[in-house]
């Protein structure tokens, strides 16, 4: 197990000349309401700052999972990277180029889904294919939307709508349309947060063997430690908020393809396990006692 700390400023020498994503010194402020409307109405509100000073380098081809406690600003640094938000300061580079908004080279995946309810499994993907290459003929976009159905496994449900699908269904109808665009980065906002246990450890193996399949960059949020053992090769550990910061990056060195009975029994996996533990303990008590003290 490596950890390497990244805390603070990372010189600008240190970058990674590799990366394919690099943050450096990224900070988020959300500000506050300071109006003369709000004033008169007293709903003046300060200046949030939400994320400091975040310096991250991500290599290609590589998993990586970023956990912190409740509301420390994972989904914020997420929508950052995928150009819905802008930096306060900072700079994101994709590919040696600062992120200037959204872009098809990013996928997002959200535990929502955000599906087209109007539409079938097989138009939600066809639309976001068709939005991104419009110039393609038919029958690529048609081999394409084929191809993503079936690497989802979603074969028979083509002419259903989001209603009459679970949700785990959904959720792949999701995950085919991020792919089917071919983004050289998917990020997933907890994926499987609103899934029950069972169907998040099969969609879990899926993302697994998917992962085996293509290797794209992947950033995802996830609450759960086991989910990010298995299907990480890097876990961003953040602090509570404000001003939260990237506390540890865990190197996850368990060989693949990976399936739950073989990582448990790697070496490194109990002491892994119990320093992700220990660090979203401590982080979530501080987020409590500071909570108390307020209340
Ligand atoms: N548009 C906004 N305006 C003001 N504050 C915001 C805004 N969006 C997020 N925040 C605040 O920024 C902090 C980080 O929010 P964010 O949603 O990124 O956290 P998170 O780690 O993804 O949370 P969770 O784990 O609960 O999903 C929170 O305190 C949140 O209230």
């Amino acid at each position: 197990m490596s950890v390497v700390p990244v805390n603070s400023v990372t010189p600008a020498d240190t970058y990674s000349p590799t990366a394919q994503l690099s943050l450096r010194n990224v900070t988020k402020v959300f500000h506050g309401k300071k109006d003369l409307f709000s004033q008169l109405a007293g709903k003046r509100t300060k200046d949030f700052v939400a994320i400091e000073d975040i310096s991250l380098d991500i290599e290609p081809n590589t998993f990586v999972s970023i956990i912190g406690p409740s509301g420390c600003g994972k989904s914020t640094l997420l929508n950052m990277i995928a150009g819905l938000s802008d930096t306060t300061a900072g700079q994101i580079l994709f590919n040696d180029q600062p992120i200037a908004g959204p872009g098809p080279d990013r996928g997002m995946v959200f535990q929502n889904y955000a599906l087209m309810p109007w539409m079938t499994v097989e138009e939600n993907v066809r639309f976001a294919v068709e939005t991104v290459y419009p110039k393609w003929a038919a029958k690529q976009v048609n081999r394409t939307v084929k191809e993503h159905i079936q690497l989802v496994g979603l074969v028979g449900a083509e002419k259903k709508h989001p209603h009459e699908i679970s949700g785990g269904m959904r959720q792949r109808v999701g995950i085919a349309r991020a792919l089917a665009i071919s983004p050289q980065i998917l990020l997933m906002d907890e994926p499987f947060g609103a899934l029950d246990a069972l169907t998040r450890g099969f969609l879990q193996d899926e993302i697994e063997r998917i992962w085996e399949q293509q290797r794209k960059t992947v950033i995802m949020i996830t609450h759960s430690i086991d989910e990010a053992l298995l299907l990480s090769d890097r876990i961003v550990m953040m602090t509570r908020g404000p001003a939260a910061r990237v506390d540890e990056i865990l190197d996850v060195p368990f060989p693949r393809p990976r399936n739950r009975e073989t990582i448990e029994q790697h070496p490194a996996y109990h002491s892994l396990k119990a320093e992700m533990e220990s660090h979203l303990f401590r982080e979530t008590r501080a987020v409590e006692a500071a909570r108390i003290n307020k209340s």
